[in-house]
């Protein structure tokens, strides 16, 4: 009778990794960049507490693939940023880790050379190296928290997480939420549903112990404060979108009967889009038209947007790959999304000095 082992039945192999520290002491945030890390993060708090008027708009590519292409977009939106700076604070999406439906490429950490390698390691120090790099433009970053060991390369990076509509009902992500130190979005879930996201408001802003890894990678007890600065947001669902007036208003009575911050950020794209990337300015409108009729509980918006429109199936030929062209979820292209921010500024530019004031 061959003898069964009791673990191990479904590893193929375990492979130690650089810690934490050893890359932070290769790639270190220091300087100008670390100046710009803590100033975008206290804007965010700012808006947040309602202390500056601004919104802020995460805009960027469904995923990062092409380290190049992103420095190319984090050029052009920072240039983008200045000229809206008085009315709207543009954070880069920098998203590196995908939550899939199914199955599917889970993000250039993961399998940095779309090659199914799966090099971790490689993955850690490329997003590693573009962080630094989009962060010392002056440019704010922002991600999917979604591993929850990565943030101890990468977090001290950002300026503001998401937690995706796939795992905002996850304990394991509230907790970690509980202990970031950026401004964390709860996505509501892909049914559409709120609570969900409601029910995280209240988990992340108290302490947790939970097990996880210090920085010098052992296996540690860690023990979190809370964070402050959560809030939901809205990315529609399966029954479909929930950006329009009458949603925001009912996550706004949740959000009160939950005893949480009426702060609410809309993600243009996603079930808000029908995944669609041509609604998303109809979406963008939407929102700029509540806030110029009153409303006071948006304080930021999402865009999936890239150099070109569009999206590709990863080719078997990478050489085959179209520059600045999504492999994940479509995008609207450079020159939308240029036009969008500045005429979504031109319209706010008066008014949500007033709406601080109010
Ligand atoms: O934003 C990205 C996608 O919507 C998410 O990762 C799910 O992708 P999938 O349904 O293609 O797996
Ligand atoms: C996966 C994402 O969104 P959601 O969790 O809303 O599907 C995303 O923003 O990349």
């Amino acid at each position: 009778m061959s003898e069964m082992k009791a673990d191990d039945l479904n590893i193929e192999s375990i492979e130690t990794l650089m810690t934490p520290l050893q890359l932070k002491e290769q790639m270190p945030l220091e300087g100008k960049a670390l100046e710009s890390v803590q100033n975008a993060r206290q804007s965010i708090f700012n808006i947040l507490d309602r202390k500056d008027p601004r919104l802020f708009v995460v805009v960027g590519p469904c995923s990062i693939h092409d380290p190049k292409a992103a420095m190319d977009y984090a050029h052009r939106l920072k240039e983008l940023a200045a000229k809206v700076d008085d009315t709207l604070c543009l954070v880069m999406r920098v998203y590196f880790e995908k939550p899939r439906t199914s199955v599917g490429w889970k993000g250039l950490i993961n399998d940095p050379f779309m090659d199914d390698t799966f090099q971790i390691e490689e993955g850690l120090k490329i997003g590693r190296q573009l962080l630094l790099d989009i962060v010392s433009l002056g440019l704010p970053a922002s991600t999917e928290a979604l591993d929850p060991i990565s943030p101890q390369y990468l977090q001290d990076l950002i300026a503001w997480s998401a937690i995706g509509a796939r795992t905002t009902e996850s304990q394991t992500h509230r907790e970690m939420s509980s202990g970031l130190s950026s401004a964390v979005g709860f996505k509501n879930g892909t049914d559409g549903g709120l609570t969900v996201a409601v029910n995280a408001m209240q988990s992340v802003s108290s302490p947790h112990r939970f097990l996880g890894i210090n920085k010098e990678g052992q296996v540690s007890v860690v023990r979190t404060k809370g964070n402050p600065y959560a809030h939901v947001v809205l990315r529609g669902g399966s029954s479909g979108p929930n950006y329009d007036s009458v949603h925001v208003a009912k996550a706004e009575q949740a959000l009160e009967k939950g005893g949480v911050n009426q702060n609410i950020m809309i993600d243009c794209s996603h079930a808000n889009s029908n995944k669609d990337p041509q609604i998303q300015s109809l979406v963008l409108k939407d929102v700029t038209n509540q806030i110029l009729e009153g409303n006071q509980s948006i304080i930021g918006l999402m865009l999936e947007s890239n150099i070109n429109f569009g999206n590709q199936k990863i080719p078997k030929n990478l050489d085959d790959l179209k520059y600045g062209v999504s492999v994940t979820d479509a995008c609207i292209d450079w020159a939308e999304t240029e036009r969008s921010i500045l005429e979504m500024a031109d319209k706010l530019r008066d008014v949500l000095p007033k709406r601080v004031a109010d």
